[in-house]
């Protein structure tokens, strides 16, 4: 799904009234219809007292089409203006007048702290004060409005996005937008709900419809983009009946040292389980029976190097090369790295201390083939571009990495983002029980395993770490957050691909949401029993 940036939006807006022959008040009248809907479907017609909060330009004239709706259905509402400035929109001063011919409780008017309403806890807030067009701080009173919300604790449900929050930059203070625990978002979500630092603001959010022109949503070219089945279902490549594993290419995971040889089985299990034809693991001499051991299907390769690599030679050409885990940063296993570098010629997904010795040794990225994959954490990707403000510069300073060094970056974390050039990949599977030793490690021998199969790397990319998440997301069902282990990833892999062929994508997206996803399968589970 694409992700549009607020100018795309307004553009989008702007085609669709063109070329429906819809005027831009018909449309907001779709998007307030819309939250109305949504609205209406779940509370039946229930007294909750609603306050709707509108802002004077477009967002407000949504909150006011709403409260309109939810008058005439004879709802239990409260309007208010936050009378922010004196550019009150031409739409939202229509749904002004539209309002007023409903009721004769008139929208309150908001000017200041004295006028802030009591909100009980069972209440419901509707934010319509900001939308995409903010574009200056929020004055002090309405930052106080939003605090006001969240010290009511009542239901807060943003239209559009969490007022205060801009779609591009960050916010300064952080109680300067509103903490929603819903946000209903028109056409398309945006991509502060998937950054570290805006994504509490949202923690749930929902896409609705709002009959965008199609081929506008189609032919445009975004900078995000989320990935979820839908866009990795694609890439899939179905096996032949009369393949054999030289089809599937030969994937070596180069890494391993005295006490963190596991890191080398989990890459290599990782790398079989996503389907490479053939597994050699290259490590130091103390791994051998360990790795045999542990992953019978994987052949041993081992360096001259006992705790550690201290030579990095072999003589086979992989397909693709996942290197780095529990590799070290031995100045023998660095000068072995460099060596290694200038002959090298597969595809590489490069991790954990390979990522640390590029840091130590920039001069090495030149070294890297085109195309490279790196997979590092906050840490170490902070270590190789350097520190960052904030989430939008972090994503900036890691295009410009991608773009000069020819390498695809991928940010792991919640929402794992693969940035290629100017391209950001929002990741949806997932979940906190991947925060756990190993994972990573996983994640590399997965990639390589997809890129061995003949996957473009970006595909392998995403294709990998979808599935990741996905196994994850799947593997909770028997283990829940706490007890889910890297290995558990790498064994539940095969799930993970067969339910890209299982249930239709959900409609609508939704931050996913695994816990209670995984509650629901283990009672049909157990139905089935
Ligand atoms: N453009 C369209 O046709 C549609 C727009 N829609 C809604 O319109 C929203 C965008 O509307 P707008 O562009 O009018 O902008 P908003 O309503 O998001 O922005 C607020 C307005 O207040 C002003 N403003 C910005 N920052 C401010 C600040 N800190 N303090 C006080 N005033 C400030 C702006 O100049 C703008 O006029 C979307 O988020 C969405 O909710 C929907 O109705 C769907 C259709
Ligand atoms: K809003």
């Amino acid at each position: 799904m694409k992700i549009l940036s607020k100018e795309q939006i307004y553009e989008g807006d702007r085609l669709t009234a063109e070329r429906q022959n819809v005027s831009s008040t018909d449309l907001m009248e779709r998007a307030g219809t819309a939250i109305f809907n949504w609205m209406h479907m779940r509370m039946q017609g229930a007294q909750v007292p609603i306050h709707v909060f509108c802002g004077i330009g477009n967002n407000g004239g949504d909150g006011l089409v709403l409260a309109r709706h939810l008058i005439t259905h004879g709802y239990n509402v409260i309007t208010y203006i936050v009378n922010c400035g004196n550019g009150r929109s031409k739409d939202f001063l229509v749904n002004y007048d539209r309002i007023k011919n409903v009721t004769k409780d008139w929208p309150k008017l908001l000017t200041c702290k004295e006028d802030f309403p009591e909100i009980h806890v069972d209440d419901i807030i509707v934010d319509a004060v900001f939308g995409i067009g903010l574009n200056r701080a929020v004055d002090p009173w309405i930052q106080e409005l939003f605090v006001h919300f969240k010290s009511t604790g009542a239901f807060t449900l943003s239209i559009d996005i969490p007022s205060g929050l801009y779609t591009d930059k960050p916010i300064e203070p952080e109680s300067s937008a509103v903490m929603a625990n819903y946000t209903l978002s028109f056409q398309a979500p945006k991509l502060i709900f998937f950054l570290p630092e805006t994504a509490e603001h949202s923690t749930q959010w929902e896409v609705l419809d709002i009959g965008i022109d199609r081929d506008y949503l189609m032919s445009t070219e975004t900078e995000v983009e989320l990935i979820s089945k839908h866009e990795v279902l694609p890439f899939y490549k179905r096996r032949d009946k009369f393949s054999h594993k030289g089809d599937f290419g030969h994937g070596l995971i180069i890494g391993g040292s005295k006490g963190k040889m596991g890191a080398v089985v989990l890459a290599t299990k990782g790398m079989l389980s996503a389907g490479a034809g053939l597994a050699t693991a290259y490590i130091p001499e103390c791994g051998y029976t360990v790795l045999q051991t542990a992953v019978p299907e994987a052949m041993a390769l081992t360096d001259d190097g006992d705790d550690y690599i201290e030579d990095l030679e072999f003589e086979f050409e992989p397909t693709a090369i996942g290197i780095g885990v529990g590799l070290g940063t031995d100045p023998k296993t660095i000068t072995a790295f460099e060596h290694f570098l200038k002959l090298n010629k597969a595809p590489l997904v490069i991790d954990a201390d390979a990522l640390n010795i590029l840091s130590l040794s920039k001069k090495l990225l030149k070294l890297l083939p085109e195309g490279s994959i790196l997979t590092p954490h906050p840490k170490e990707l902070e270590r190789l571009i350097g520190q960052w403000d904030n989430d939008f510069e972090k994503l900036d300073k890691t295009s410009e990495f991608s773009s000069k060094h020819k390498v695809s970056v991928v940010i792991k974390g919640a929402n794992t983002i693969t940035v290629h050039g100017n391209k950001k990949y929002v990741n949806t599977s997932g979940n906190p029980g991947m925060a756990t030793g190993g994972a990573g490690d996983v994640l590399t021998g997965v990639i390589t395993g997809l890129i061995c199969q003949g996957y473009p790397p970006i595909e392998a990319t995403l294709f990998g770490v979808y599935l990741h998440g996905r196994s994850a997301d799947l593997a909770l069902e028997d283990y829940g957050y706490q007890s889910l282990l890297a290995s558990h990833i790498a064994d539940g892999l095969g799930e993970a691909f067969i339910d890209l062929f299982k249930q239709p994508e959900q409609e609508q997206q939704q931050e996913p949401e695994p816990e209670k996803e995984a509650q629901q399968r283990r009672k049909a589970k157990r139905a089935r029993r």
